[in-house]
Protein backbone atom coordinates (compact mmCIF):
# COMPACT_ATOMS: atom_id res chain seq x y z
CA UNK A 1 0.00 0.00 0.00
CA UNK A 2 1.16 3.37 -0.69
CA UNK A 3 -0.39 6.10 1.32
CA UNK A 4 -0.79 9.40 -0.28
CA UNK A 5 -1.05 11.62 2.83
CA UNK A 6 2.56 13.44 3.87
CA UNK A 7 1.18 12.97 7.50
CA UNK A 8 3.44 10.76 9.96
CA UNK A 9 1.96 10.60 13.65
CA UNK A 10 5.06 9.77 15.97
CA UNK A 11 3.55 6.88 18.34
CA UNK A 12 6.27 7.79 21.43
CA UNK A 13 4.24 5.59 24.46
CA UNK A 14 5.79 3.87 26.80
CA UNK A 15 4.32 0.44 25.93
CA UNK A 16 3.50 -1.17 22.85
CA UNK A 17 -0.55 -1.79 24.15
CA UNK A 18 -0.79 1.72 24.39
CA UNK A 19 0.88 3.09 21.05
CA UNK A 20 -1.22 0.03 19.68
CA UNK A 21 -4.44 1.28 21.24
CA UNK A 22 -4.02 5.08 19.60
CA UNK A 23 -3.03 3.07 16.38
CA UNK A 24 -6.00 1.78 16.56
CA UNK A 25 -8.13 4.57 16.61
CA UNK A 26 -5.92 5.88 13.45
CA UNK A 27 -6.83 5.01 9.70
CA UNK A 28 -3.61 3.53 8.20
CA UNK A 29 -4.86 5.21 4.78
CA UNK A 30 -4.79 8.32 6.08
CA UNK A 31 -1.20 8.68 8.25
CA UNK A 32 1.82 6.51 8.32
CA UNK A 33 3.09 6.16 12.12
CA UNK A 34 6.68 6.61 13.50
CA UNK A 35 8.34 4.08 16.38
CA UNK A 36 11.08 6.17 17.79
CA UNK A 37 13.76 4.98 20.46
CA UNK A 38 11.25 4.66 24.05
CA UNK A 39 8.59 2.54 22.33
CA UNK A 40 11.07 0.29 20.19
CA UNK A 41 13.21 -0.43 23.12
CA UNK A 42 10.69 -1.10 25.75
CA UNK A 43 8.88 -3.37 23.13
CA UNK A 44 11.09 -4.73 20.45
CA UNK A 45 10.65 -5.74 17.20
CA UNK A 46 6.92 -6.74 18.03
CA UNK A 47 5.77 -3.80 18.05
CA UNK A 48 6.75 -3.11 14.19
CA UNK A 49 4.98 -6.63 13.40
CA UNK A 50 1.65 -5.05 14.52
CA UNK A 51 1.92 -2.24 13.33
CA UNK A 52 2.24 -4.04 9.73
CA UNK A 53 -0.61 -6.00 10.27
CA UNK A 54 -3.07 -3.14 10.52
CA UNK A 55 -1.88 -1.95 7.12
CA UNK A 56 0.13 0.94 8.68
CA UNK A 57 3.66 2.09 6.98
CA UNK A 58 6.36 2.46 9.67
CA UNK A 59 8.83 5.00 10.20
CA UNK A 60 11.77 3.44 12.09
CA UNK A 61 12.97 6.34 13.91
CA UNK A 62 15.89 5.19 16.22
CA UNK A 63 18.44 7.83 14.80
CA UNK A 64 21.75 5.60 14.14
CA UNK A 65 24.90 7.06 14.62
CA UNK A 66 27.94 4.88 15.43
CA UNK A 67 30.85 3.47 13.41
CA UNK A 68 30.16 2.53 9.63
CA UNK A 69 29.85 -0.94 9.66
CA UNK A 70 27.61 -0.87 13.38
CA UNK A 71 25.31 1.69 10.71
CA UNK A 72 25.28 -0.57 7.81
CA UNK A 73 24.09 -3.46 9.99
CA UNK A 74 21.62 -1.66 11.92
CA UNK A 75 19.93 -0.25 8.82
CA UNK A 76 19.94 -3.90 6.76
CA UNK A 77 18.29 -5.08 10.35
CA UNK A 78 15.94 -2.19 10.40
CA UNK A 79 14.65 -2.59 6.33
CA UNK A 80 14.81 -6.30 7.03
CA UNK A 81 11.56 -6.05 9.52
CA UNK A 82 9.96 -4.36 6.34
CA UNK A 83 9.96 -0.32 7.60
CA UNK A 84 8.81 2.13 5.22
CA UNK A 85 11.40 4.61 6.34
CA UNK A 86 14.41 4.53 8.84
CA UNK A 87 17.19 7.26 9.67
CA UNK A 88 20.57 7.65 11.27
CA UNK A 89 22.57 11.32 11.91
CA UNK A 90 24.14 12.82 9.12
CA UNK A 91 27.10 14.00 11.42
CA UNK A 92 27.53 10.27 11.60
CA UNK A 93 29.71 11.33 8.21
CA UNK A 94 30.42 10.51 4.47
CA UNK A 95 32.07 7.15 5.11
CA UNK A 96 28.94 5.92 8.12
CA UNK A 97 25.94 7.16 5.36
CA UNK A 98 27.44 5.63 2.03
CA UNK A 99 27.77 2.47 4.47
CA UNK A 100 24.25 2.18 4.91
CA UNK A 101 23.46 3.01 1.60
CA UNK A 102 25.69 0.85 0.07
CA UNK A 103 24.25 -2.42 2.63
CA UNK A 104 20.36 -1.71 1.79
CA UNK A 105 21.60 -1.43 -1.92
CA UNK A 106 23.58 -4.32 -1.93
CA UNK A 107 20.46 -6.13 -0.67
CA UNK A 108 18.07 -4.81 -2.57
CA UNK A 109 16.19 -3.40 0.30
CA UNK A 110 13.82 -0.16 -1.00
CA UNK A 111 13.23 1.04 2.67
CA UNK A 112 13.75 4.61 2.56
CA UNK A 113 16.96 6.29 4.06
CA UNK A 114 17.44 9.30 5.77
CA UNK A 115 19.46 11.54 7.73
CA UNK A 116 18.92 13.71 10.91
CA UNK A 117 20.50 17.07 10.02
CA UNK A 118 19.47 19.61 13.03
CA UNK A 119 17.18 18.57 15.51
CA UNK A 120 13.95 20.28 15.93
CA UNK A 121 14.45 21.05 19.32
CA UNK A 122 17.51 23.10 19.01
CA UNK A 123 18.27 26.65 18.52
CA UNK A 124 21.45 28.56 17.84
CA UNK A 125 22.52 29.12 21.20
CA UNK A 126 22.33 25.18 21.56
CA UNK A 127 24.38 24.40 18.51
CA UNK A 128 26.86 27.10 19.50
CA UNK A 129 27.72 25.13 22.47
CA UNK A 130 28.73 21.91 20.45
CA UNK A 131 30.69 23.92 18.39
CA UNK A 132 28.41 24.67 15.33
CA UNK A 133 28.62 28.32 15.16
CA UNK A 134 27.18 29.25 11.91
CA UNK A 135 23.23 28.80 13.01
CA UNK A 136 20.81 26.01 12.22
CA UNK A 137 20.23 26.98 7.96
CA UNK A 138 23.68 27.00 7.57
CA UNK A 139 24.13 23.74 9.41
CA UNK A 140 21.34 21.64 7.61
CA UNK A 141 22.31 22.76 4.37
CA UNK A 142 25.87 21.49 5.33
CA UNK A 143 24.68 17.94 6.11
CA UNK A 144 21.86 17.86 3.56
CA UNK A 145 23.90 18.54 0.93
CA UNK A 146 26.59 15.23 2.50
CA UNK A 147 23.85 13.32 2.74
CA UNK A 148 22.78 13.68 -0.93
CA UNK A 149 26.20 13.18 -2.08
CA UNK A 150 26.00 9.79 -0.26
CA UNK A 151 23.09 8.65 -1.97
CA UNK A 152 20.23 8.98 0.78
CA UNK A 153 16.45 9.77 -0.32
CA UNK A 154 16.08 12.95 2.12
CA UNK A 155 16.69 14.58 5.49
CA UNK A 156 14.82 15.02 8.96
CA UNK A 157 15.37 18.82 9.20
CA UNK A 158 12.40 21.39 10.27
CA UNK A 159 10.50 23.04 8.10
CA UNK A 160 12.08 26.50 8.57
CA UNK A 161 14.73 25.17 6.32
CA UNK A 162 13.01 22.97 3.79
CA UNK A 163 12.51 25.62 0.76
CA UNK A 164 16.33 26.52 1.21
CA UNK A 165 16.74 23.02 0.77
CA UNK A 166 14.61 22.26 -2.68
CA UNK A 167 16.03 24.70 -4.07
CA UNK A 168 19.57 23.54 -3.47
CA UNK A 169 19.11 19.99 -3.64
CA UNK A 170 15.58 19.32 -5.52
CA UNK A 171 12.01 18.81 -4.80
CA UNK A 172 12.59 15.01 -4.73
CA UNK A 173 14.93 14.84 -1.96
CA UNK A 174 12.66 14.24 1.08
CA UNK A 175 12.27 16.58 3.27
CA UNK A 176 10.86 14.95 6.53
CA UNK A 177 9.92 17.90 9.15
CA UNK A 178 8.65 17.25 12.91
CA UNK A 179 8.01 20.29 15.20
CA UNK A 180 5.08 20.66 13.41
CA UNK A 181 2.54 22.70 15.42
CA UNK A 182 -1.23 23.55 14.74
CA UNK A 183 -1.84 27.28 15.52
CA UNK A 184 -3.56 26.52 18.82
CA UNK A 185 -0.82 23.97 19.87
CA UNK A 186 1.56 24.62 22.87
CA UNK A 187 5.46 24.28 21.38
CA UNK A 188 6.75 21.83 24.17
CA UNK A 189 10.15 21.28 23.89
CA UNK A 190 9.93 22.19 20.39
CA UNK A 191 12.17 25.52 19.02
CA UNK A 192 12.11 25.42 15.11
CA UNK A 193 8.04 25.08 14.67
CA UNK A 194 5.62 25.52 11.91
CA UNK A 195 1.74 24.75 11.10
CA UNK A 196 1.01 22.81 8.82
CA UNK A 197 0.10 24.49 6.23
CA UNK A 198 2.79 26.35 6.57
CA UNK A 199 5.58 23.19 6.59
CA UNK A 200 3.84 22.00 3.37
CA UNK A 201 4.53 25.78 1.25
CA UNK A 202 7.61 25.60 2.39
CA UNK A 203 8.52 22.29 1.08
CA UNK A 204 8.39 19.90 3.33
CA UNK A 205 7.63 16.60 1.60
CA UNK A 206 6.09 15.03 5.11
CA UNK A 207 5.07 16.19 8.36
CA UNK A 208 6.18 14.47 11.45
CA UNK A 209 3.68 15.02 14.76
CA UNK A 210 2.98 13.61 17.73
CA UNK A 211 1.48 15.23 20.98
CA UNK A 212 -0.80 17.96 18.99
CA UNK A 213 -2.76 14.50 17.50
CA UNK A 214 -1.53 11.58 20.25
CA UNK A 215 -2.59 13.86 23.39
CA UNK A 216 -6.10 15.22 21.79
CA UNK A 217 -8.89 14.00 23.03
CA UNK A 218 -10.07 13.08 20.00
CA UNK A 219 -6.91 12.41 17.86
CA UNK A 220 -8.66 11.39 14.42
CA UNK A 221 -10.53 14.65 15.08
CA UNK A 222 -6.97 16.52 15.37
CA UNK A 223 -5.78 14.46 12.42
CA UNK A 224 -8.96 15.71 10.46
CA UNK A 225 -8.26 18.98 11.32
CA UNK A 226 -4.69 19.30 10.11
CA UNK A 227 -6.40 17.32 6.53
CA UNK A 228 -8.40 20.36 6.30
CA UNK A 229 -5.90 22.83 6.72
CA UNK A 230 -3.80 20.90 3.98
CA UNK A 231 -6.78 20.58 2.02
CA UNK A 232 -6.90 24.46 2.09
CA UNK A 233 -3.34 25.24 1.14
O1 LIG B 1 13.67 12.19 13.73
C1 LIG B 1 12.63 12.67 14.22
O2 LIG B 1 11.54 12.17 13.98
C2 LIG B 1 12.75 13.94 14.97
C3 LIG B 1 13.79 14.76 14.62
C4 LIG B 1 13.82 16.09 15.10
O3 LIG B 1 14.70 16.88 14.74
N1 LIG B 1 12.85 16.49 15.96
C5 LIG B 1 11.84 15.66 16.38
O4 LIG B 1 10.96 16.12 17.14
N2 LIG B 1 11.81 14.35 15.94
C6 LIG B 1 10.76 13.43 16.43
O5 LIG B 1 9.46 13.91 16.01
C7 LIG B 1 8.49 13.70 17.02
C8 LIG B 1 7.85 15.02 17.36
O6 LIG B 1 6.84 14.83 18.32
P1 LIG B 1 5.94 16.05 18.83
O7 LIG B 1 6.87 17.14 19.31
O8 LIG B 1 5.15 15.43 19.96
O9 LIG B 1 5.09 16.49 17.66
C9 LIG B 1 9.21 13.03 18.21
O10 LIG B 1 8.97 11.62 18.09
C10 LIG B 1 10.69 13.30 17.95
O11 LIG B 1 11.52 12.24 18.37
Amino acid sequence: MSVASPLIIALDYTSQDAALCMADRLDPSRCRVKVGKELFTRSGPGVLEALHGRGFEVFLDLKFHDIPNTVAGAVEAAADQGVWMVNLHASGGRRMMEAARERLDQHRLATHLIAVTVLTSMQEEDLAETGVTGGAAEQVLRLATLADECGLDGVVCSSHEAAHLSERIGADFLKVTPGIRPASALADDQRRIMTPSAAMAAGSTHLVVGRPVTQASDPMQALASIEQELAGI
